[in-house]
């Protein structure tokens, strides 16, 4: 029990960090755990904690306001804090005894209240809890508000997808978005076979399912720690979802060819262009931040990948040097996020729709001076991990419009024989609630 309420005052600290300083959950989560030297377990506990209680918070908010005096908002920020925490636990953790968590609330609200907080506290989550099975949310007939609160978005955010879908494709999808997603793991063909992994896996004691789609994705389940595993530090496997793998077997490189990744940190989309390239030939990848570039190259020497040319260089400008030069262009382009809430929720709390006019400016910047390097002949992927059809569709019809030398090329020779009849208007797009994936938009064009 003392381990665990440790493990509540570090998640505390976590969500502290997240929601009221904006530090970014992946982040936030990593400092705090990386002096944490308790169990497993309760490290699991930690980001249990912190990723449930930052997903679910537009819903906790909602059911704090409707019982307590005073509204979220001018409640002291650590206090607000504990009550989420709290919250979460006795909605949402079967695992969690009710009276324990509110027990624990109460613990850390002496330590981080002042005087009356902790009776505050304990009013307020036993006034919820003997409320709980009776709670309304708000109706269908409303849909914005019903998908906003009871799924925990934004309401810009389904509002514009019950536009875009309809308002059950939009349930099915927030839905989805509050699933915790699967480990999935890339086997580094380079070092391993998919058998062998799966052998040092079981002996390593996870349990390990066969990815969805293709063969060298795998689902990882009991895993604390990833970076600990000796096969991890040894280069034989590298998290990445399928949808985002698709990518590069969409680029389709071959051995011996020039590729050019322009927004390419962290480097997962390179390094398995590199693998599938069976490490020959040349990859220049390019991001605007030399720290993310750091990332790529500390991934291609623990993945065994020499085939890789790091720049910091800046997408929207122009290189001479590279014009009609590239086999391949890689345009991974930065966007809202939308389609990987699942593994990011504090993408609905951090991403406003306002973002979403400069993100669409700069990708199509970044795609109309990246055409320039594909050779005649070559291929250029288009790509982004968001739902929205401004950054996608729109983006590339827009290109298109403007330059005859390109057309869509067929992307079906290139995917899973179960994904064929998800492409559109030549287009693959993913989604999480229906293929268990991130979501994902993929375009490929050939210039002429
Ligand atoms: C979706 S991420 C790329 C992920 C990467 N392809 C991978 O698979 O690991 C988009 C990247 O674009 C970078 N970026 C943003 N603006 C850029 C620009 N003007 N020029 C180059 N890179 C940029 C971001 O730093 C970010 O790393």
């Amino acid at each position: 029990m003392k381990s665990q309420s440790n493990a509540r005052e570090i998640a505390l600290k976590i969500l502290y960090q997240i929601n009221e300083k904006g530090a970014f959950s992946n982040i936030a989560l990593h400092k705090g755990l990386r002096n944490f030297n308790g169990k497993d377990v309760d490290r699991t506990f930690i980001t249990e904690l912190v990723y449930g209680t930052v997903k679910w918070k537009i819903t906790l908010d909602w059911v704090i306001n409707k019982y307590s005096s005073r509204k979220v908002n001018n409640i002291d920020p650590w206090i607000r804090n504990i009550l989420r925490m709290s919250l979460y636990q006795v909605m949402f953790l079967d695992k969690v005894p009710p009276f324990a968590a509110c027990n624990e609330a109460v613990e850390l609200a002496k330590i981080y209240g002042s005087r009356g907080t902790s009776g505050f506290v304990n009013g307020v989550l036993r006034t919820i809890l003997r409320n709980l099975k009776n709670i309304v949310y708000p109706d269908i007939k409303n849909p914005e508000d019903y998908l906003s609160i009871k799924y925990s978005h934004p309401t810009w955010m389904v509002k514009r997808w019950i536009k875009n879908f309809n308002l059950t494709f939009s349930e099915q999808l927030c839905k989805a978005n509050n699933n915790i997603p699967p480990l999935t793991v890339r086997i580094n063909t380079l070092k391993t076979t998919r058998d062998h992994a799966i052998e040092l896996f079981e002996k390593e004691g996870l349990k390990v399912n066969k990815g969805r789609f293709l063969d060298e994705a795998l689902n990882i389940q009991n895993i604390p720690s990833i970076a600990g595993l000796t096969s991890y530090k040894e280069g034989l496997f590298q998290p990445q979802d399928e949808a985002s793998m698709l990518v590069s077997h969409i680029l389709a490189p071959q051995a011996g060819q020039l590729i050019l990744d322009v927004c390419g940190a962290p480097g997962g989309k390179s390094t398995h262009i590199a693998q599938l390239m069976r490490n020959k030939g040349k990859i220049i990848v390019r991001d605007i931040f030399k720290h993310k570039l750091k990332l790529v190259d500390m991934l291609t020497r623990r993945l065994g990948i020499n085939i890789i040319q790091i720049q910091e260089y800046d997408a929207r400008v122009l290189d001479e040097d590279l014009i009609n030069k590239a086999d391949r262009v890689l345009v991974d382009a930065p966007c809202s996020g939308t389609g990987i809430i699942r593994r990011k929720p504090d993408i609905k709390w951090t991403r406003q729709e306002k973002d979403l006019e400069a993100l669409v400016r700069l990708q199509k910047e970044i795609l109309k001076v990246s055409s320039h390097y594909v050779r005649k002949g070559g291929y250029l992927v288009y790509s982004t991990c968001s739902l929205e059809p401004e950054e996608n569709e729109e983006v590339v019809k827009n290109f298109l419009e403007s330059n005859d030398s390109f057309i869509i090329d067929d992307i079906s020779p290139f995917i899973p024989i179960d994904l064929k009849d998800e492409i559109k208007d030549g287009f693959l797009r993913t989604f999480p609630h229906i293929h268990e994936t991130d979501g994902f938009f993929i375009a490929r064009l050939k210039r002429l």
